[in-house]
């Protein structure tokens, strides 16, 4: 090679050594990428997956779960053909559905460690702020939010606190509808149930509700009017968006979802701002703000403050999240006890009849039912409990993510696979429960469960870490109303319908709610003496 550089002979000859093992280096290339999809494939061949239906290219089994039947009644299908536990994958993401108690427990209480997490998710991070607790992924922050509600605000102290506001909203419920129900006007009670349990849980958080112009200022109750306009808004919004399935495609908002929760989202925080702002106004006025504490959200902005307190410094948006999942939680869990309570009352009169004898016997009828008395009503706490079974309010757990590799009924899962529990299918299982579609709250009497029900058999509330948290003022809510409401109001049907013609079909949504919502007559039950007490709207006024 005279004349020429020494790099220029290294390029040379390698510009020959390629020339002549050009084939050599695409067959390596090819067998590179053979291995790789070979290997990937016996991987996945490898794993032993759950059973499900077979995958569409790139949607996978979206077509499987989409449509207006409710996604509990998709699962049982799906249980029904490939049994007990289910791999779906809904674009990218991956699904297990478990309709078996000894998976349920598997999942929520053996390996509740690996599945108490919850997978990130469009709605909660735009619309609560990204600092919730219901959808909160394991770890510090879930904790401490779990810790300040279940013990600062749900505690049993805190909620007899709030008994007096929650008397005065169940009776101004009654009275509406006794009014509104006068002249013998059709009534859809659960409407006025709906702001009920709204105002019950507003009256405990802002020490507000929206009913009376006269007890607070125009724009408190405007506030109230505002927050449950949005709320609504949001709760009528489907769970996940595009982007929920298709991560890579979030940026482009394809479906308008994202855009649509943070109009939702800057109304929400506007209000609740304001409302915090007043707190903390009327809180620096007080000699002693902590002894005067009287709302949750007062609570919450002393604990903010307290340097002792392992929530100092919670930010304020960690406290309009908070605030926020106790209405989206409770509100509607609430409402549909009491609705589909009243709908199998007027289904089953024998066992209507039995309610109100029960009533009659522990209360009498020269006065109204007092919370203390619901320990001794027993019937009507079984009720609830054939209620709960039959129409649980979250007919399906929220998601539980499993955060690394295991196994479930012998499946392999990957991490990140999503679970959810089908409760609706656990409390139908002929399995665990005779005669499961029966409407039967002897069942809950007399021991007559205790040697047949099975573990995770029954599980409104769901369980392990995730359980909710608001269980018992939720029950003591939802059997207060029902309470109220059977003793103080006689329920009929409008004239010509028979209790075999009320429907118990439910409509497409995340909670179980009528599909047909059940109109009433309705008129008073008691003598006029024992709705003699203070008027709920007076009490209320000299409460505040
Ligand atoms: C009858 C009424 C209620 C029923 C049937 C009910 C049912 C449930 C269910 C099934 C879950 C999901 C559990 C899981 O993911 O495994 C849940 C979670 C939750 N509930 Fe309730 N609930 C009711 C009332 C309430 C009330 C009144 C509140 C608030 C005061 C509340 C607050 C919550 C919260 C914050 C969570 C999320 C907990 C977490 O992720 O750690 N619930 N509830």
């Amino acid at each position: 090679m005279v004349g020429l550089q020494a790099d220029e002979v290294d390029a040379l000859q390698f510009r020959s050594w390629l020339g002549r093992h050009n084939l050599d280096i695409v067959a390596a290339c090819a067998a590179l990428l053979l291995t790789l999809i070979v290997r990937r494939f016996f991987r996945s061949e490898r794993l032993r997956l759950a059973p499900g239906p077979r995958k569409w290219p790139v949607i996978g089994n979206l077509p499987s779960v989409m449509g207006t039947t409710p996604a509990h009644l998709n699962f049982l299908r799906l249980a029904a053909e490939y049994g007990p536990i289910v791999r779906l994958e809904l674009g990218a993401v991956q699904i297990l559905v478990i309709s078996s108690a000894e998976l349920a427990k598997e999942i929520l209480e053996t390996q509740d460690h690996i599945f108490a997490s919850r997978p990130s998710n469009i709605k909660a991070e735009v619309a609560f702020f990204g600092r919730d607790l219901l959808f909160a992924p394991l770890g510090d922050r879930f904790r401490l939010m779990r810790k300040v509600l279940a013990v600062e605000l749900l505690g049993t102290k805190r909620i007899q606190q709030f008994r007096e506001s929650r008397r005065q909203e169940v009776l101004y419920t009654v009275n509406r509808i006794i009014e509104e129900g006068h002249g013998g006007r059709e009534l859809i009670v659960e409407e006025l149930l709906q702001e009920s349990a709204f105002c019950v849980l507003t009256r405990m958080i802002f020490n507000r509700t929206f009913y009376s112009t006269e007890q607070y200022e125009k724009e408190e109750e405007n506030q109230m009017k505002n927050i449950h306009k949005l709320f609504s808004a949001l709760t009528a919004m489907k769970t996940s968006g595009i982007g929920d399935s298709f991560p890579s495609l979030r940026k482009f908002d394809l479906d308008g979802f994202e855009g649509q929760l943070t109009k939702i989202r800057v109304q929400l925080d506007t209000c609740l701002s304001k409302i915090i702002e007043q707190h903390r106004h009327r809180a620096a006025a007080r000699a002693d703000p902590r002894a005067e504490s009287s709302d949750f959200l007062d609570v919450l902005l002393c604990l903010q403050t307290d340097a002792s307190h392992e929530a100092h410094g919670f930010p304020d948006d960690d406290i309009k999240a908070l605030l926020l999942d106790i209405l989206l939680a409770g509100t509607d869990a609430t409402r549909l006890l009491v609705v589909w309570a009243m709908c199998n009352l007027m289904k089953h009169p024998h066992v209507m009849k039995k309610v109100q004898q029960e009533l009659d016997d522990v209360v009498g009828r020269e006065r109204l039912v007092d919370e203390s008395d619901m320990k001794n009503l027993a019937y009507l706490g079984a009720v609830a409990r054939e209620t709960l079974r039959l129409h649980p309010g979250s007919p399906v757990t929220v998601a539980h993510v499993c955060t690394k590799d295991t196994q479930v009924g012998g499946y392999d899962v990957r991490q990140n696979t999503s679970a959810f529990v089908n409760l609706y299918a656990l409390h139908r299982d002929p399995k665990l429960w005779d005669n499961p579609l029966e409407f039967r709250p002897e069942r809950w009497l007399h021991g007559e469960l205790d040697h047949k029900r099975k573990e995770f058999a029954y599980l409104p509330f769901g369980a392990g870490r995730r359980m909710c948290p608001g269980m018992n003022l939720g029950s003591l809510v939802a059997h207060f109303t029902l309470a109220q409401l059977m003793h103080t109001c006689n329920f009929s049907l409008p004239v010509g319908m028979k209790p075999d013609d009320i429907s118990l079909a439910e409509k497409f949504g995340v909670v179980l709610s009528m599909a047909h919502p059940l109109k009433l007559l309705v008129s008073p039950r008691l003598p006029p003496t024992a709705y003699t007490e203070q008027a709920p709207l007076q009490a209320r006024k000299q409460c505040s």
